[in-house]
């Protein structure tokens, strides 16, 4: 590393630095940990984000506003040790601008070359590092990144819902670095360093190096895509002896001795095996060495699940695999090999987490718009922002925890577009195709501020370059679904200071619906027949959801109609008849009066909460189910945030003088979810809803609409004597298609609690 860093630089560095390690002037914490190859490095600051405001008015409905909200967010990036002092005086630069008001500035160190660069490190940034221990810092950052971020796994990874960790522990961590760490990990604060070798990812680089002549990781990783172990390993199909296999219960294709070829087969010329070949069998042969290791120290210790963490893995599909071989295929399925998706930051977390700025408490979400990914390619020369790994988590504002209703394999997402070229594909082009129309909506939201061209620019680059990224690299964020593309888009319209694009729409809207909400609720009211009352709360809740301007077929058809504004009726005669394509009305309508409580998740602003959600929710409180109404608690698309629900209530009172006494008596909550996404992901939802919940002993949840109820959830079943149903039109082709539906078509699911 020492020669390495006395060379001169060939690049601009603090050109390629100044992307990955933004918004340096309010860091207040750091922490580094400097391994035997990669210098990792976490950061603390906070993020000034544009917000939308609602407030009480005399003369109109209510009035909206922006403003700005200061919140925290942790940044963590990934460098080589040769550009650690670059790194680091571009950090003194930026540090040296604080004052003193603003409190000391935190530093930690990890990782072996902070004993070594102990005195440079305090040169550099003017603090003397408080040294921590290696492997207590990886197991901290790995049970921090289990615990606050749901969306880790790259690989099947059920964390058992509820607060209880008891499913987790004990588990066997394998820091795969340029060496190798094994912790068996027993609680929180108990864990043990097992074992370890020293054939790792320095191994795999160096000897790479040796034997393909490439210099970089990345390099002679791709070369090992290329290769095939059969050019230089001898495999047990073609054994040195030509041994029986099938007696040894092994497929043929495993492989006998590694780079035996050389050895045996030709002259021992390293010209005769191709660069690609001989790159493959050393990921081969170190990544199988690594998973029989891991088996047997996990049978040591009684663990179920193997953890892999360190920069080694990178998401890489072969290497994962070939870890993973040997714990599957000698455990028999029964322990599990896992793999974290920010898996190299293990140590870096775990050190910050000693900050005095760090809330443990809080839980923490990747912010889309700001986190790369993985860079696959070293380009360390390239002005572009993903050229390095980073990765930026935003502290939740509220407290959360997973959703104790869940069952243990509940999983959001409905599809998964990883593997599927050919949905994903359909989403990345029909998002493209949206680009447009909602830069102009998020330009109309805005049309005073002086700079709203350059970040409507911004914005329509950064996010068709996302989009491409993940064409490319699905991976990038974990499982890629149309919930993480939806919520990519809102994370970079908020990055760019668009908080709430409809933010005006759906004043409009809610203003012109509320003048029919008195004439909606007489009508239903003058429904004699008990059943047909109920479907028609039914068929307001479905019609309403056809006003999702997240929907090209929707705006297809009525933009532009009757000054931008859609109709009620309009919209109900455009859905589905009975019997719908999911038709479970009978089913839900002789059970409703069995439920205690119905928690509702709502959907769109306007027709759907004032004309649907509104009237059912008042159909339900009279026939005595109390209801927990929830929204959003930030703008997403036009869907209805809780600020604005609160907002419209006292012009709701006069009206319909009822829900005034359900308020009161609290047979109606209001309350929010942490949330500015059109999806929802019950992995994260407030303390507060579910002590709400368990409160009011709600045995049904409604989903309502497609992020919530088809894009997420939609074929979830619930425990704790929980039922749940799914209410939403299908406004999309693709979606129509998959459920066997057309267009428009509808959808109301019951699904029945899990049994205990
Ligand atoms: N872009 C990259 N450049 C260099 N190495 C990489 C890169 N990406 C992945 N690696 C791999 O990651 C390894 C380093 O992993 P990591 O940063 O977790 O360990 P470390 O902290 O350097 O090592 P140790 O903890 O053993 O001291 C490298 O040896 C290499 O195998
Ligand atoms: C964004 C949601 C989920 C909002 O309900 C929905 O409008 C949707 O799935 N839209 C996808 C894009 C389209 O169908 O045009």
């Amino acid at each position: 590393m020492d020669d390495r860093m006395d060379e001169p630089k060939s690049i601009q560095i603090d050109q390629f630095l100044s992307y990955p390690l933004r918004n340096l002037e309010n860091a207040a914490s750091f922490a580094i940990d400097i391994g035997g190859s990669l210098t990792k490095l976490a950061y603390y600051s906070t993020v000034k984000f544009r917000i939308n405001k609602v407030k009480k008015d005399e003369k109109e409905l209510y009035d909206v506003s922006e403003t700005d909200k200061i919140l925290p967010r942790l940044h963590f990036i990934v460098l080589e040790n040769q550009y650690l002092m670059e790194a680091l005086d571009f950090i003194r630069d930026r540090v040296k601008a604080r004052t003193q008001d603003e409190g000391p500035v935190e530093f930690f160190a990890t990782g072996g070359g902070s004993i070594k660069y102990a005195k440079l490190l305090k040169e550099k940034i003017g603090v003397d590092p408080v040294k921590l221990d290696e492997i207590g810092c990886v197991v901290r950052g790995c049970n921090f990144l289990i615990r606050v971020m749901n969306d880790q796994s790259r690989l099947s990874f059920n964390h058992s819902s509820g607060k209880n960790d008891e499913a987790l522990f004990p588990y066997l961590l394998v820091n795969i670095g340029s060496g190798v760490s094994i912790c068996c990990i027993r609680s929180a604060d108990d864990w043990e360093r097992v074992g370890g070798t020293s054939m790792g990812g320095g191994t795999f680089w160096g000897l790479g190096r040796l034997l393909t002549g490439k210099e970089s990781f990345d390099d002679i990783l791709e070369l090992a895509e290329k290769g095939s172990r059969s050019g230089v390993d001898t495999l047990v199909r073609t054994p040195i002896g030509g041994g029986d296999y099938g007696n040894m219960g092994l497929s043929g294709d495993i492989t006998a001795s590694s780079f035996c070829k050389a050895a045996t087969e030709k002259s021992s010329k390293i010209e005769d095996f191709s660069p690609e070949d001989r790159a493959k069998s050393l990921l081969h042969m170190i990544s199988n060495d690594i998973g029989q290791l891991s088996y047997l120290y996990a049978k040591l210790n009684n663990c179920k699940r193997v953890i892999f963490g360190g920069f080694f893995i990178r998401g890489h599909m072969e290497t994962m695999r070939t870890v993973s071989f040997g714990i599957n295929y000698w455990s028999k399925g029964t322990i599990q090999p896992l793999f974290l998706r920010h898996e190299g930051f293990l140590g870096a977390i775990g050190a910050f987490m000693q900050s005095s700025r760090v809330d443990k408490t809080k839980l923490w979400g990747e912010n889309f718009a700001s986190s790369t990914g993985y860079r696959e390619r070293s380009t360390s020369n390239s002005k572009d922002d993903d050229s390095i790994s980073t990765l930026e988590l935003d502290q939740m504002d509220i407290a959360c925890e997973t959703f104790p209703y869940l069952i243990d394999s509940y999983k959001p997402d409905q599809w998964d577009l990883t593997d599927d070229n050919a949905s994903r594909e359909y989403w990345i082009s029909t998002l493209k195709s949206s680009t447009e129309k909602t830069a102009s909506i998020a330009k109309q939201s805005q049309v005073s501020s002086v700079d709203v061209e350059t970040r409507i620019s911004e914005f329509k680059e950064k996010y068709l370059k996302r989009l491409d990224n993940l064409r490319r690299k699905p991976g990038s964020y974990g499982r890629l679904s149309v919930r993480k593309l939806l919520n990519m888009r809102e994370d970079l319209l908020n990055e760019l200071a668009f908080p709430d694009p409809y933010i005006h729409i759906k004043k409009r809207e809610n203003e012109f619906f509320l003048h029919f909400l008195a004439d909606r609720v007489k009508m239903i009211d003058s429904l004699s027949d008990h059943k047909k009352r109920w479907e028609e709360c039914f068929c307001g809740i479905l019609g309403g959801n056809m006003f999702d301007w997240g929907a090209k077929a929707v705006t297809d058809i009525f933009d532009g109609a009757n000054d931008g504004l859609l109709q009620f009726s309009a919209a109900l005669v455009k859905i589905q008849a009975r019997p719908w394509l999911v038709d479970h009305f009978d089913a839900i309508y002789d059970k409703l009066n069995t439920y205690k409580s119905v928690c509702i998740f709502c959907d769109n602003s306007g027709a759907d909460v004032i004309l649907g959600v509104l009237p059912f929710v008042r159909q339900l409180l009279r026939e005595n189910i109390q209801v927990v109404l929830v929204a959003n608690s930030k703008p997403a698309l036009n869907d209805v945030t809780y600020s604005e629900l609160i907002a419209l209530m006292p012009k709701v009172f006069q009206l319909c003088p009822e829900f005034e006494q359900f308020i009161n008596n609290e047979s109606l909550i209001i309350t929010d979810i942490e949330s500015s996404s059109p999806c929802l992901n019950l992995k994260t939802v407030p303390t507060r809803l579910v002590e709400i919940f368990a409160a009011k002993k709600c045995d049904l949840l409604i989903l309502e609409g497609m992020g919530r109820a088809i894009h997420t959830n939609y074929k979830s079943q619930f425990k704790i004597g929980t039922d749940s149903l799914k209410l939403a039109v299908l406004k999309n082709d693709w979606i129509a298609k998959k459920l066997n539906g057309k267009l428009f078509d509808v959808i109301c699911r019951l699904d029945e609690k899990a049994e205990p």
